[in-house]
C-alpha cells in the first residue's frame, strides 16, 4: 500500500436502506481500492448481507475494535459488532438503524479529528432514523460540530463535477425560508462558499446568486426580496472583492451554470438547487460538508427505501463522493475555518 495515499474512513450508513449494498459495491471497485487506504466502520454481518445482495465479494482485512491496522493493501474493515441482522427492519426508518449509523459516523469523526484518517465518506443516512436517537438532528452539520467540538461555520454543498451549489437556507420548512433570507445571511454563505471553492482549487470562484421570486421578482411586481435583500448582498460581496453576480432568475441560472458561466450557484433554499443538480447528474452528485477541518463527503442521493436490499442501487454517487473525499484529502483541501 503506497504510504502517500490518503486515508479515508468509509462509514456504513442506514442499514435499512441502500447503504450496505453500496458500501460493498464501492469496495469492489478497483478504482476506489487504488485511490486510498480505506478503513470501513460498521458491522461485518450487515456488510456481508449487503455484499450478497450486491453480488460482490471484495477482499478485506477484518479487524475487531482496538486491533491495529496492518500494512496489507486491502481495505480494512473494523467490525464494531454493533448491529445484529435480526434487529434490522429493512426499508424503514427505525431507532436501531439510526443508532447504528450514528455510532459508525461518530467513530469515524473522532478518527479524523485525531488525525488517524484524512477524510470521511459515508453511505446515506436517514434523517428520520437519526432523529429517533438524536432528537436535535436536523442534518449532519450540527451533529459533526457537536461530535468534534467545532464552533466555526460549516455547510452542505452539492457538487457535480466542476459545478457547486451552495444554499442560504438548508433543512428548514419552506414556510420559514423567506424570513431566513437576510442580506447578512447571504453574504456569510457567499463568503463561506468562496472559501470552500478556493480550498478545492478554484482560484477565483465565479458565484451566481439566485433570486427567490419568479423572474427575480420582475422589478418588484412579484416580490421585493431581490431589490431589498439579495441585490444589496451581491453589491456588498462585489465591494469586498468576490466574483459574485445576480440575483438571477432561479429557473434559468443553472442553464447558464451548466454551460460553464459560473463555478457555483448560491440558491436561497434546498430544492431550488437540488432539483437542478440532481436532474443534471443524479448518478454522480456529491454532498460535501464543507467548512470542517477535514473533508466529509456522501452521495447526493439518500437511503432509497423503495429499492433497498434488491442489489439494484446505482453506485455512481457513492463512487463520486469517495473519490472527491480522496482527492480533497490528497491535495490537503481543507475548507475549514476554525
Ligand atoms: N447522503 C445522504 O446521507 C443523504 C441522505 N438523504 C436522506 O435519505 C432519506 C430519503 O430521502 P429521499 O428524499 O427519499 O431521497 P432518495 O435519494 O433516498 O430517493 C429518491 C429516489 O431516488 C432513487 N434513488 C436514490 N438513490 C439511488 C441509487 N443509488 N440508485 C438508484 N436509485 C436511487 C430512490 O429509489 C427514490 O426513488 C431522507 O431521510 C434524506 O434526508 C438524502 C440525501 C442524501
Ligand atoms: N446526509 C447528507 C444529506 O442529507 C444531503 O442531502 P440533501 O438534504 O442535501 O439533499
Amino acid at each position: 500500500m503506497a504510504s502517500e495515499l490518503p486515508r479515508i474512513a468509509l462509514v456504513m450508513g442506514d442499514p435499512a436502506g441502500i447503504s450496505p449494498e453500496l458500501t460493498a459495491k464501492l469496495l469492489a471497485l478497483d478504482e476506489i481500492r487504488a485511490a486510498a487506504r480505506i478503513v470501513v466502520l460498521g458491522d461485518r454481518r450487515i456488510f456481508e448481507q449487503g455484499a450478497q445482495v450486491a453480488g460482490v465479494d471484495p477482499a478485506l482485512v477484518y479487524l475487531r475494535q482496538g486491533q491495529p491496522l496492518t500494512s496489507a493493501p486491502d481495505p480494512h474493515f473494523i467490525d464494531l459488532e454493533n448491529l445484529s441482522p435480526d434487529k434490522v427492519e429493512r426499508c424503514k426508518a427505525t431507532k436501531v438503524g439510526g443508532a447504528f449509523a450514528i455510532d459508525n459516523f461518530s467513530r469515524a469523526l473522532h478518527m479524523a479529528h485525531a488525525g488517524a484518517v484524512d477524510a470521511v465518506c459515508f453511505t446515506p443516512f436517514n434523517k428520520q432514523a437519526m432523529r429517533y436517537v438524536y432528537p436535535g438532528y436536523e442534518d449532519e452539520i450540527g451533529f459533526v460540530s457537536d461530535t468534534i467540538g467545532f464552533t466555526g461555520i460549516a455547510r452542505e454543498f452539492n457538487v457535480l463535477e466542476g459545478l457547486w451549489n451552495a444554499r442560504v437556507t438548508s433543512h428548514i420548512p419552506l414556510a420559514k425560508v423567506a424570513s431566513a433570507i437576510t442580506t447578512e445571511n447571504i453574504l456569510a454563505e457567499l463568503e463561506l462558499a468562496d472559501r470552500c471553492l478556493r480550498a478545492a482549487g478554484i482560484t477565483r470562484p465565479r458565484i451566481a446568486v439566485a433570486a427567490i421570486n419568479p423572474h427575480a421578482g420582475d422589478g418588484g411586481n412579484c416580490g421585493r426580496e431581490e431589490i431589498e435583500i439579495i441585490e444589496p448582498a451581491v453589491k456588498a460581496a462585489v465591494a469586498r472583492g468576490f466574483d459574485a453576480s445576480g440575483p438571477y432568475p432561479a429557473d434559468t441560472v443553472f442553464v447558464r451554470a451548466r454551460g460553464g458561466a459560473f463555478d457555483a450557484v448560491l440558491t436561497m433554499y434546498h430544492d431550488q438547487g437540488q432539483i437542478a443538480m440532481k436532474l443534471m447528474g443524479f448518478d454522480r452528485g456529491v454532498t460535501l460538508l464543507g467548512g470542517f477541518p477535514f473533508p466529509i463527503c456522501t452521495p447526493a442521493h439518500g437511503t432509497a427505501y423503495d429499492i433497498a436490499w434488491k442489489g439494484i442501487a446505482n453506485v455512481g454517487g457513492a463512487r463520486a463522493a469517495f473519490l472527491m473525499a480522496a482527492k480533497m484529502a490528497a491535495e490537503k483541501c481543507i475548507a475549514g475555518n476554525a
